[in-house]
C-alpha cells in the first residue's frame, strides 16, 4: 500500500493527514497555533508557528500511522488562502509576521485605489475586487513599513509567498520558490487569463518581480522534502488553495458544479470552465484548478461569518456549550416570532463587500431567548447563502446545470442548518460522506501526479453522498423570511 501526506494548512491550525492509495484516512494529527491581533482589524501569524506546526503534525501522523516512510509516496499542501509573507533568501528568516487574509490594514489604501479610477484594471485581470483581503496590498505595506525591505527586495535579497509557497521552501530546504495557480490567482497580482504575474499591477505597487515564485500547476513538481524531515526525499505533487482543494475534493469538475464550505466562514465556489466569467454582481473570478497547464475556472462567493456565529453564541452569548446543541434550540423556537440576525461582526463580503458595517438582531420581543437568537444564527447562513447563490444564478447559469449545492465542513455537520439551507435556496443540498474535502482534494492531487490515485473521472465516481437535503419549505413562507432578511441586510447597512 502506498500513502500520501497531506499537510492542511489553516488559519487557526494546521493538520497533517495520512491518506492510502483508495483515499481513505490511516491517521491525522492537528495543532492550533496563536493569533496575532496588533492593533484592532490587524491579525498575524507568526510564520515560524506554520512552519513548526506543519513539520511537528506531519512527524506525528507518520509517527502514528506505524508505516513504512518508503510508502509515503508523495506530499499534498493545501492552505489558508491570500495570507502573505515575506523572507529572506539567505536565511529563509520572515522579515515580518505574516499578514493574514482577515487583515484590513490596507483598507484606507485600498479605497484610495478604488478612487483613482484602477478598480477595473485589477477586476479585468486578476478577476478580484479591489480589496485589503488579497495579497497585493499586504505586500506592499510589509515593504513599505519594514526598514529596508524594498532595496533589499529589489537588491533580490528578499522573497514572497502566500503560505504553501513559504512552506514549501521551508520542506525543500529553499530549494523550491513555486506556488501553484489557484493560490496565485488570489494574489491580486495575477493575471488569471494571461496564466503570469502582471507586470502593470507590480509596477504600480512597487512591487520587484523578482521575488515572486514561479506558478505551477496544481499537480506538478514542486520539489521534495529534505532527507533529514522525514527520513528520506518525498516529492511535493500537489498544491491548492483549500478552497479550491475542496472543490476538488467534493468532485466539482463540471462547469455548473457547486460546492459551500462551512467553516469558520463560508466559501462558494461555481465551477465555470475554462471561461473566465466575469461577475456584475460582486463575486470574484478565480482559478479553481489547474491541470496540464489548462485552468478552470470559478466565481467565488465568500462570507467571513458562517460557523463563527455560533462560536459567538458559545463563547460570546454563553447561550450554548457545545455547537450542536443549536440544533435542538432551533427546533424549540417559537415559531411566531421571526428574530433575524445579521451576523456582520467584521462587516459584509460577498456580494455587498462592505467592511465598516457590523452586527445586528431584528425583531426581538419580550419573549425572545435563546432558542430564537440560536435559530436566527443558524438561518443567518442559510441566507447569507441564498444571497451568493443568487448572485451566481445572475451571473452565470449554464443550459441543463444541475441546481445540487454541495456541502462541506464543520457546519455541516448541523442537520437542522443544512435543511434550512435547502428550504431557503429552494435547491437540494448534498452532504458527502468524507467530510475532509480539502486535505483529500490536495491528496488526490499529489497522489495522481504520481500515479497511486485513480484518474479524474474515477476519483468523482467515488464520491459518496451521506445526506441529501430537499426543500419542503412552500414558498409563501419562503419569500416571506429571505424578504425579512433582505430588509434586515439593509437596515444594517444603512446603520
Ligand atoms: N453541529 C454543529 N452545528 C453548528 N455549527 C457547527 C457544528 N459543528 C461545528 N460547527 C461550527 O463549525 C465551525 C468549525 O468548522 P471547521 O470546518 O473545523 O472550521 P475552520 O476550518 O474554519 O476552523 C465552528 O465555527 C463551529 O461553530
Ligand atoms: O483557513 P480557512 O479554512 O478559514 O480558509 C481561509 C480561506 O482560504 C481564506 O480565503
Amino acid at each position: 500500500m502506498k500513502y500520501v501526506l497531506a499537510i492542511d494548512q489553516g488559519t487557526t491550525s494546521t493538520r497533517a493527514i495520512l491518506f492510502d492509495e483508495k483515499l481513505t484516512i490511516v491517521a491525522q494529527a492537528q495543532e492550533e497555533f496563536p493569533q496575532i491581533f496588533p492593533q484592532s482589524g490587524w491579525v498575524e501569524h507568526d510564520p515560524n508557528d506554520l512552519w513548526g506546526t506543519t513539520a511537528g503534525t506531519c512527524r506525528e501522523v507518520i509517527e502514528r500511522a506505524n508505516i513504512n516512510i518508503a510508502d509515503v509516496v508523495s506530499i499534498g499542501i493545501t492552505n489558508q488562502r491570500e495570507t502573505t509573507i515575506v523572507w529572506d533568501r539567505k536565511t529563509g528568516e520572515p522579515i515580518h509576521n505574516a499578514v493574514v487574509w482577515q487583515d484590513r490594514r490596507t483598507a484606507d489604501f485600498c479605497k484610495e485605489l478604488r478612487g483613482s479610477g484602477h478598480s477595473d484594471m485589477f477586476t479585468d485581470r486578476t478577476g478580484l475586487l479591489v480589496d485589503p483581503y488579497f495579497s497585493a496590498t499586504k505586500l506592499k505595506w510589509i515593504l513599505d513599513h519594514v526598514d529596508g525591505a524594498r532595496a533589499r527586495a529589489l537588491n533580490g535579497d528578499l522573497l514572497f509567498g502566500t503560505v504553501d509557497t513559504f512552506l514549501i521552501w521551508k520542506l525543500t530546504g529553499g530549494q523550491s520558490h513555486v506556488t501553484d495557480a489557484t493560490n496565485a490567482a488570489r494574489t491580486m497580482l495575477y493575471d488569471i487569463r494571461k496564466g503570469c504575474w502582471s507586470q502593470t499591477i507590480c509596477g504600480l505597487f512597487d512591487i520587484p518581480m523578482n521575488m515572486l515564485p514561479q506558478v505551477k500547476d496544481s499537480a506538478a513538481d514542486f520539489g521534495q522534502s529534505r532527507p533529514d524531515l522525514f527520513g528520506r526525499h518525498i516529492p511535493i505533487c500537489g498544491v491548492a488553495g483549500d478552497q479550491q482543494a475542496a472543490t476538488i475534493g467534493q468532485a466539482c469538475f463540471e462547469p455548473g458544479m457547486l460546492k459551500s464550505t462551512y467553516g469558520t466562514g463560508c466559501f462558494a465556489l461555481l465551477n465555470t470552465g475554462d471561461t473566465p466569467v466575469m461577475s456584475k454582481n460582486r463575486l470574484l473570478t478565480t482559478i479553481a484548478y489547474q491541470l496540464d497547464g489548462k485552468p478552470t475556472y470559478a466565481l467565488e462567493g465568500s462570507i467571513f461569518i458562517a460557523g463563527a456565529v455560533v462560536q459567538w453564541l458559545r463563547d460570546g452569548l454563553k447561550i450554548i456549550r457545545e455547537a450542536s446543541e443549536t440544533q435542538p434550540r432551533a427546533e424549540g423556537a417559537d415559531k411566531t416570532q421571526s428574530v433575524v440576525l445579521v451576523p456582520a461582526f467584521t462587516g459584509l463580503g460577498a456580494p455587498y463587500w462592505n467592511p465598516e458595517c457590523r452586527g445586528a438582531v431584528f425583531g426581538l420581543t419580550r419573549n425572545s431567548g435563546p432558542n430564537e437568537l440560536a435559530r436566527a444564527a443558524l438561518e443567518s447562513v442559510g441566507y447569507q447563502t441564498r444571497d451568493l447563490l443568487d448572485a451566481m444564478r445572475a451571473d452565470w447559469t449554464p443550459d441543463g446545470a444541475s441546481s445540487v449545492l454541495r456541502v462541506d465542513g464543520g457546519m455541516s455537520a448541523s442537520n437542522w442548518a443544512m435543511q434550512f439551507l435547502a428550504d431557503i435556496t429552494d435547491a437540494p443540498v448534498d452532504r458527502p460522506k468524507v467530510l475532509e474535502t480539502t486535505a483529500l482534494g490536495v491528496a488526490w492531487l499529489a497522489g495522481m501526479k504520481v500515479g497511486v490515485m485513480p484518474a479524474q473521472e474515477e476519483f468523482s465516481k467515488q464520491w459518496e453522498l451521506d445526506c441529501q437535503f430537499q426543500s419542503q419549505m412552500a414558498e409563501e413562507e419562503r419569500h416571506q423570511k429571505f424578504a425579512n432578511w433582505q430588509r434586515a441586510v439593509q437596515a444594517t447597512l444603512a446603520y
